[in-house]
């Protein structure tokens, strides 16, 4: 749907409950309340005349969805007789919450889930307009008014309000043009797309009192106009070079979710909650606004941690239940349910048990990796820390880390060392709503020791090395400006770390230029290693003066791992080391076993299970991590590994092709040997060797060419040799140690080895592409996967797709049909599961939560599939 005044899509969610893709989450808050008229589209209609006049008038169409009115009402048969209508798919209404479409005057079903919701939201809204029309918005840059010639910002804070309740779409011009409308006037107006506040100055204090009183409560589409005070009131501006970097507005649409790590540098969801309380600060880092950073980022810390743990599981466990009822909805007729679905009554509508919550081995200071933004507390200081809201809402406020019990004591002092800086810096932050400044974000990584892994509160004891990757945007900024402050700023962090009580590692520092608008930059943005002031008290083993590549390490299961600055790894690597050897168990391992480990990071996963099996292959599409893992192998000695470059969707279907040809091939080289009692077991596997061997057909190739389905065997005995496959990347690796690394361990033929197929997904919070979900699902000797997730509803999504049976006939998708842009991901996963290849489905089997994150919401789950 486009974006309009009356019609506004929420920003994603954090909360377990609710979906953090989006799709859950269409629901207007500026919907007007539902009309009770509107219920005679659904509950009205029960005589069976009634409807089935209505039934006919659809069915008489040659295209019934084209309707504006298909699905928009909930079947009350539907409901009613749980779940079944003799409509089938023809019925003109929803049948369940999924299905149900918006009104053409976008509302929804006054009976619906989602018009609770946009009444609540609304209710809600109006109770934070109202406190935010009381008080401020925590707009701490400066955005209203021209810039002046020094380039300050011409107006006074003073002088100053903020809109909120903005259509999203609106721009500056739009806010502008409804101003002089209603005519007011005014010195500047501001607004940015996407952003639900705007920013008007003027050029009196009566002009500003006049205004404010024909503006507030103004109705633009269903929402009342709020007017509130910018703050902070009064900046102490500075004299600095202000470097426009001109940019998309509609960039600013995207949104800023956290990472797969649970990443705590932005903020989804925040409103302005302020109290009004003119002296904001209180040395703790509580902000006026009764928010915290602490608040923000660890929502759950003033709960007991067991407490936390019983709230994500009974989480969890409302995610689960949709995959049992998505199932069921989506089973074709005639096809009977399967038994998992059968039994899920037994267990209180769960598709498996869910056998409880892992907690974390480290409870406090467990993150090894922190993103701190750069920009302005509340009272105008340039601070390092988190955002206290949604720059979209007008909040772009940092608080310092203070009392996060997630962050370790080293990034807070980090923080506090960079912050330092900055505020003598010649260089400005990075201004969210100009797009213009140098300063962004500061990420702290952490390494541990291996000998101190153990389960320990002193997380801080264990830290051996630290990279410090800083983000900034040097567009327009002279050179030789910007090497002066990267050496001042290598000194500041140097001696920060020497002087600091206890001295801190500091083992890399990087650069990051990104020049987009929001923080989170390309895998491929320019990094520069900055050398490290050695400062005399640092021990030479913690000093970086022979440093080739920024890379820290740090241990799992005993292996050690080489992480570099964009590479994935977990936050908590402890938990994590629990995370994988449950994968590991449930994968049902052993040494004929070739374990597929997809989106693999650094290879952590493969890494440690592949003692366990005969064959890791790990796909990843961070071609830094695909080093890593490379190195990762080499450095613990492993060699049964080989690992892919590529996105997923792009290269499994090739390497399951490959390996599907070596266990057919191997078939039919076991039946002739059955066949034929002549010949010897020796004479089969001789010619396995010699075809392996041939030069012809054992020719390494790039993960850019590897070939597609039906594009010919030639590899098939080559990849089953695997003599020069590790380095089928674009990334080629020069050292041809790496290459030996990923050679089968005794130089027998591999495929005599591998009778099990087993996949170990770790998707990114997106969850799996769909046409990795189909690769998965069609290949008939993958029997097993263990499916790992960060984000629960994405894993039930993807599950879906894995787990409900196939159709006699399979549904041809219809690509016209715009139709999915309304659907929840479950409802998505349903469709497409409609047009999923007859194959054998997946049975959800057991199911666990591991604690990654205390004192946050997120949390990962595992799943074993089978069939
Ligand atoms: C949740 S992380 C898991 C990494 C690794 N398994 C671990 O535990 O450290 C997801 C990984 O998937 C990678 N990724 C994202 N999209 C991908 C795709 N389409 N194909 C392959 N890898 C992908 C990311 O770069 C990231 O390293």
């Amino acid at each position: 749907m486009a974006a309009s005044p009356t019609n506004e899509h929420p920003p994603p969610t954090e909360t377990l409950t609710q979906s953090t893709n989006g799709h859950d989450s269409i629901t207007d808050h500026n919907q007007p309340e539902p009309q009770p008229s509107d219920a005679a589209l659904t509950d009205e209609i029960t005589s069976s005349g009634k409807r089935k006049r209505e039934e006919d008038q659809y069915q008489n169409q040659e295209d019934p969805a084209a309707n504006p009115l298909w699905k928009t009402s909930l079947c009350s048969f539907f409901r009613r007789q749980s779940g079944s209508c003799s409509h089938g798919s023809t019925c003109r209404y929803a049948h369940g919450e999924e299905e149900l479409r918006p009104r053409p005057d976008n509302t929804w079903d006054p009976t619906s889930e989602r018009a609770k919701k946009v009444l609540k939201k609304s209710e809600d809204g109006d109770k934070c307009g109202a406190a935010a029309a009381s008080s401020e918005v925590m707009m701490t840059e400066i955005v209203v008014g021209d810039e002046d010639e020094d380039g300050g910002d011409g107006s006074d804070p003073e002088l100053s309000k903020c809109l909120v309740h903005l259509p999203r779409n609106w721009r500056s011009e739009t806010l502008k043009r409804f101003l002089s409308e209603q005519g007011i006037s005014f010195k500047s107006a501001k607004k940015k797309k996407g952003m639900t506040v705007g920013f008007v100055s003027f050029e009196s204090v009566e002009q500003l009192k006049s205004s404010v009183e024909e503006l507030e409560g103004k109705s633009i589409g269903n929402r009342s106009v709020k007017v509130a005070d910018v703050i902070p009131r009064s900046f102490e501006k500075k004299t600095k070079p202000i470097i426009t970097n001109p940019q998309n507005d509609q960039e600013a649409d995207k949104p800023e979710v956290s990472g797969d790590d649970g990443t705590i540098s932005v903020l989804a969801n925040g409103t302005q909650n302020a109290d009004g309380n003119e002296d904001n600060s209180t040395p703790n880092g509580v902000a006026s606004s009764g928010r915290s950073a602490r608040d923000v980022v660890t929502p759950l810390a003033h709960m007991a941690y067991s407490d936390q743990l019983e709230q994500k599981k009974s989480s969890i466990m409302q995610i689960l239940k949709r995959l049992t009822r998505n199932a069921r909805k989506a089973c074709p007729n005639g096809v009977s349910l399967p038994e998992w679905i059968l039994k899920s009554r037994e267990i209180g509508g769960l598709p498996c048990n869910l056998e409880g919550i892992l907690p974390s081995p480290l409870v406090n200071g467990y993150r090894n990796k922190c993103e701190f933004s750069v920009g302005y507390s509340l009272q105008g200081q340039i601070t390092v820390g988190f955002m206290l809201g949604n720059f979209r809402e007008g909040v772009t406020a940092v608080e310092e880390p203070v009392d996060c019990p997630n962050v370790s004591a080293i990034a807070c002092k980090y923080a506090s060392i960079f912050q330092e800086f900055l505020q003598h810096s010649d260089l400005p932050v990075w201004n969210r709503f100009k797009n213009t400044g140098f300063w962004r974000q500061l990420t702290v990584r952490e390494g541990r020791r291996p000998e101190t892994s153990a389960y320990s509160e002193n997380s801080e004891a264990s830290v051996a090395e630290v990279m410090l990757m800083v983000q900034v945007s040097t567009t327009g900024i002279d050179d030789a400006l910007i090497s002066s402050e990267f050496e001042n700023m290598a000194q500041a962090f140097a001696a920060g770390a020497a002087t600091s009580s206890s001295s801190l590692p500091l083992t890399a520092l990087v650069v990051q230029d990104h020049q987009g608008i929001s923080n989170v930059a390309p895998a491929d943005a320019p990094l520069r290693q900055l050398q490290i002031t050695k400062a005399a008290d640092i021990p030479e083993t913690e000093a970086n003066q022979d440093i080739v590549e920024p890379r820290i390490h740090d241990y799992i299961s005993n292996l050690r791992f080489c992480i570099s600055p964009t590479a994935f790894f977990q936050v908590n690597s402890l938990a994590a080391e629990k995370l994988y050897s449950l994968a590991g168990d449930w994968a049902g391992l052993d040494p004929e076993t070739l374990l597929f480990d997809i989106c693999c990071g650094t290879g952590t996963i493969g890494l440690t299970l592949a003692h366990r099996v005969g064959m890791v292959v790990g796909v990843e599409m961070n071609a830094s991590a695909i080093s890593d893992a490379r190195r990762n192998a080499e450095i613990n000695g492993i060699k049964n590994c080989r690992f892919v470059c590529g996105k997923a969707e792009d290269v499994m279907g090739s390497l399951l092709k490959e390996y599907v040809s070596a266990f057919q091939q191997q078939d039919e080289i076991q039946k002739t040997e059955r066949n034929d009692e002549a010949s010897s077991i020796s004479e089969g596997k001789d010619a396995l060797m010699d075809n392996a061997e041939d030069p012809e057909r054992s020719s390494s190739h790039s993960a850019g060419n590897i070939t597609e389905p039906g594009e010919g065997s030639s590899h098939e005995f080559q990849n089953v040799n695997m003599t020069s496959e590790c380095l089928d990347s674009g990334l080629q690796e020069p050292d041809n140690q790496l290459q030996s690394n990923c050679n089968s361990e005794n130089g027998n033929p591999p495929v005599e080895r591998f009778k099990n197929v087993v996949a170990i997904v770790d998707p990114p919070r997106g969850g799996l592409h769909p046409t990795v979900i189909k690769t998965l699902r069609t290949h008939p000797l993958l029997r097993r996967l263990v499916y790992i997730s960060c984000n629960p509803e994405s894993l039930v999504a993807n599950a879906i797709e894995l787990c409900t049976p196939s159709a006699e006939k399979i549904e041809k998708g219809n690509k016209n049909n715009r139709g999915w842009r309304n659907l929840s991901a479950a409802g998505l996963a349903r469709h497409r599961a409609k047009s999923m290849p007859i194959s054998e489905p997946f049975q959800p089997v057991k199911s666990m939560a591991v604690d990654l994150f205390p004192h946050t919401v997120h949390c990962e789950l595992v799943m074993l599939l089978e069939r």
